[in-house]
């Protein structure tokens, strides 16, 4: 059985204040993730990654489909508030402005100590500080330099850093990331999308990647799913979409991306045939 199933997937909004029209941001979308695999979902600005994103996580009602994760059908099984934090254990979120929702007046312990919530570790328990710890140095942060700060005295990727140690500490089925780097400057961001394969290989998580950048999503994934006006219009291994692209809209994205992300055996293999 796929870790998510995503059957027959479609989102509707209705919008204008005097003059009604809708928005159909998700077209029958179907897709599933196996175990420990990466898949990125990609597609330029209002393709309905987003939505599609948030419809998983629970955070919008979809308008018909199911959405299918460990055999639990996400919209109609959960009802209470312990189904909700038991399918908050196994599906996490890392969101673009890691810092966005939180409250910029507490050290960057608590949102640690919320994750630890999750999984019934007391934070005052002396082995939620080790576990804290462990979390912190799986993502390249050394603890004593990380906690009791607040979130203006770090930067953009020691937030984000801080954000996939909440992963460590929950060690979810799968992480959905939307955007994780867009907002990290050039230089840093190559280490923190290491941190997503690093999660994948040791902890067995699969993490669906959202992004717009398709040279991301090559060098990341094991699968890529094309998104264009809310519709999956095609999906392969990144070899596959890159050497045969069989949508126009995929064939546009690949001309945009630069050698720069090209797996280095391609470049390699570029270099002897010149
Ligand atoms: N709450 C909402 N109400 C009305 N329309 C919405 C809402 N959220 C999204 N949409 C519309 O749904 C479509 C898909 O948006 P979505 O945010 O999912 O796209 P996206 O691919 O994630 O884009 P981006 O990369 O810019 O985040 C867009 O046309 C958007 O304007």
């Amino acid at each position: 059985m796929a870790l998510l199933e995503v059957k027959n997937l479609n989102k509707i909004y209705e919008v204008g204040l005097f003059v009604r029209r809708q928005v159909h941001a998700v077209k029958n979308v179907n897709f599933s993730v196996e175990r420990g695999e990466i898949i990125s979902l990609v597609g330029e600005s209002g393709s309905g990654k987003t939505t599609t994103a948030k419809m998983i996580l629970r955070i919008e009602k979809p308008t018909s489909g199911d959405i299918i994760v460990e055999g639990i059908n996400v919209w109609k099984d959960i009802k209470t508030v312990e189904d909700k934090k038991n399918y908050y254990r196994k599906v996490h979120a890392v969101f673009q402005d890691p810092f966005a929702s939180y409250n910029q007046f507490y050290p960057i312990d608590r949102i640690l100590h919320q994750a630890l919530r999750l999984i019934d570790v007391d934070p005052q328990n002396p082995k939620s500080k080790e576990l804290i710890e462990e979390a912190l140095r799986h993502v390249g942060l050394e603890p004593k330099n990380i906690l009791g700060k607040y979130p203006h005295q770090l930067s953009g990727g020691e937030k984000q850093r801080i954000m996939i140690a909440r992963c460590w500490l929950l060690k979810p089925s799968l992480v959905i990331a939307d955007e994780p780097v867009s907002m990290i400057d050039a230089s840093t961001r190559g280490g923190i999308i290491k941190l997503f394969e690093n999660l994948r290989d040791e902890a067995g998580t699969s993490v669906i990647f959202i992004t717009h950048d398709m040279g991301l999503a090559y060098y990341i994934s094991n699968r890529i799913f094309i998104m264009y006006k809310g519709e999956i219009v095609e999906t392969g291994t990144p070899d596959e979409i890159i050497s045969n692209p069989k949508h126009d809209y995929t064939k546009n994205l690949i001309g945009s991306i630069p050698t720069l992300y090209k797996k280095w055996e391609d470049i390699g293999e570029l270099e002897t045939r010149v």
